[in-house]
């Protein structure tokens, strides 16, 4: 099971589970956990998620090789199991928490925009390179990165795809508290339980008052970046750009105008 899935006390806890590819997300994937999402959103006994990796990696981001073999032909991506989940993670009325250790690349680092709270591991690594990959930004991050951080900010993680660690993102308000690694685990499912052990209904009002004056403008820009984004995965600066990293070689994008 490359997600590992369970419902305790309270909790679904997602784990990615795909250790020897560094826990790259593919379609089967993303599937996964936007059915173990939607099914939550009607199921009373889960009253908070927890999204989680493992204590040296959290995720590499999409499979590339998936990118690769199946870049939509039509350029929309609203069909796609990723859609899927992003739209039932953003779009959940439960509270979630997300504890990161290692790697957060690409959707690992976009999708903690859209969760409640946001647990960091003092070696994690957050990065976003879509321009790197011939892409553009995605589910909101063009819009949600640039308000948390400010547009400067914002410019070298999502222009040059700068990576930046647990401290820095605590800084500008991606996370919410950075741990020991070992200690982080308990601690965000420490978290989760006192999420559940609280008024379900109270919850749910505050996390959409709190939510309500992005959603529109946060549902634009997801539109806005899919229309893009859809097209760019089969352009030939994305092409190149999959084929440099699987053949350990840095990209040459100087070919294209
Ligand atoms: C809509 C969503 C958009 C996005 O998410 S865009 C972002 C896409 N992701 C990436 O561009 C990240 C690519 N991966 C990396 O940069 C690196 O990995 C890491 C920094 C995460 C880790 O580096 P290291 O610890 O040196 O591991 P390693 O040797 O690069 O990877 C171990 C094996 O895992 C495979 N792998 C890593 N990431 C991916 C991926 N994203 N898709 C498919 N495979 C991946 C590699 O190829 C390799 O495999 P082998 O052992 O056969 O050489």
């Amino acid at each position: 099971m490359e997600i590992l899935s369970s419902i305790e006390n309270g909790i679904l806890t997602l784990e990615f589970n795909r250790p020897e590819r560094k826990n790259a997300i593919t379609a089967a994937m993303y599937q996964a956990m936007a059915d173990a999402l939607t099914a939550a959103e009607s199921d009373t006994a889960v009253r908070a998620i927890l999204l989680t990796g493992k204590s040296d990696i959290f995720t590499a981001g999409n499979d590339l090789e998936d990118f690769m073999k199946n870049a939509p032909t039509s350029g929309a991506i609203e069909d796609r199991s990723v859609y899927q989940f992003m739209m039932a993670l953003s779009g959940s009325t439960k509270p979630v928490v997300a504890a990161v250790a290692g790697n957060a690349v690409g959707i690992g680092t976009t999708l903690l925009m859209h969760c409640d709270l946001v647990y960091a591991a003092d070696n994690a690594k957050f990065s976003m390179p879509f321009v790197q990959l011939g892409l553009c930004p995605e589910f909101g991050s063009s819009l949600l990165l640039t308000q948390i951080a400010g547009y400067p900010r914002a410019a070298e993680k999502l222009m040059l795809g700068e990576a930046f660690g647990a401290q820095e993102a605590l800084e500008m308000g991606l996370i919410s508290k950075v741990l020991p690694v070992a200690e982080l685990r308990a601690f965000a499912e420490g978290q989760a339980a006192k999420l559940v052990a609280l008024p379900a209904s109270s919850i749910r009002v505050t996390k959409e008052l709190m939510k309500a004056a992005r959603k529109a403008p946060v549902t634009d820009a997801i539109a806005a970046e899919n229309t893009h984004f859809g097209k760019m995965l089969s352009a030939p600066e994305a092409k190149e750009a999959f084929m440099a990293f699987f053949q350990k070689r840095k990209p040459d994008f100087t070919q294209f105008a």
